[in-house]
């Protein structure tokens, strides 16, 4: 049996265990293919060799914090950092001949298709391959069930970083996002601020204010409104909440509660993930 028929066999199966839509044969093949495609810019080499640098996933709901943390995890560790958020926002600022289509789809909050996601990162992870990359940080990927198969199949994750944060805080954080247009830098100027209650401490995340040659630049991305923001909120527990279970059960999944703001917070990550000798790089 080829990949590919084997990759068709799986999608299926996976369409009827987990009640996907009924899918024609040629669906079936797109999304083989981009499998494929995604398989083939994974370097096998180094995807079962430990010699590889990490390949590792952040989860978490929208504002929570992955870019921060994933970006800074990607400076320490030397691996790339491939947010598909961002892949998604540089194909719709191409003006390619996806653009509308897709500003349409994240403007209202929802997810693009599996089969173009997964097309636009692996051409990102062929990329990173060509620069003699080896391992990754995915952030915003695998967002349902059948994408997180679909990695499975062609590549082993070594953790998954589940993010957490109270509702009243994401939402809050997404409002506050801002970005430099100039040089990309990402601020947010909300300052949170939630009171200890039933045993839960205080929790308390300070602005993180741009330097003054941004102040004038910054943008706010198109999906962080309120409406918005709450509607990615619904579509995250709905689709990507069964992802933390899909890993869990894979016993590849570690829980992290944000404790505060991003120095206090990094600090026990790099614990928890037994990085602290690492700090100070
Ligand atoms: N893996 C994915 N599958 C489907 N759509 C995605 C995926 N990653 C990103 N997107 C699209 O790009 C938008 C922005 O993604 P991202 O920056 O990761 O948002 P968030 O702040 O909600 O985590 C999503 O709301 C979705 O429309």
């Amino acid at each position: 049996m080829t990949v590919l028929s084997r990759l068709i066999l799986r999608y299926r199966t996976a369409s009827a265990v987990h009640g996907f839509c009924t899918r024609s044969s040629e669906i079936d093949l797109t999304i083989a293919e981009s499998a494929v495609a995604l398989s083939s810019a994974i370097p096998v080499e180094n995807s079962n060799v430990k010699g590889r640098n990490v390949q590792w996933v952040f989860l978490g709901c929208p504002g929570v914090g992955k870019g921060t943390y994933a970006a800074r995890l990607s400076n320490l560790l030397g691996v790339p950092h491939i947010a598909t958020g961002d892949l998604v926002r540089q194909e719709l600022s191409s003006y390619g001949p996806l653009s509308s289509q897709l500003a349409d789809i994240v403007n209202q909050g929802k997810l693009i298709s599996d089969e173009i996601i997964i097309n636009l990162l692996s051409k990102r992870l062929e990329e990173s391959q060509a620069k003699g990359a080896t391992g990754f940080i995915l952030d915003g990927f695998p967002r349902t069930v059948r994408q997180a198969e679909i990695l499975e199949g062609v590549t082993d994750i070594d953790l998954v970083i589940n993010l957490k944060l109270r509702e009243e805080a994401l939402i809050a954080k997404c409002l506050g996002r801002r970005i430099c247009s100039e040089c990309g830098g990402n601020y947010n100027v909300a300052c949170i601020d939630i009171k200890g209650e039933d045993g839960s401490p205080r929790m308390y995340m300070p602005p993180l204010l741009p330097p003054p040659n941004c102040e004038s630049k910054l943008i706010t991305r198109s999906d962080d409104t309120e409406e918005v923001v709450k509607e990615r909120l619904l579509v995250y527990n709905e689709k990507s909440r069964p992802v933390e279970e899909f890993y869990r059960a894979r016993g590849k999944l570690l829980e992290f509660t944000l404790p505060g703001g991003i120095p206090e917070s990094w600090t026990k990550l790099l614990q928890a993930l037994n990085l602290d000798n690492h700090a100070d790089k």
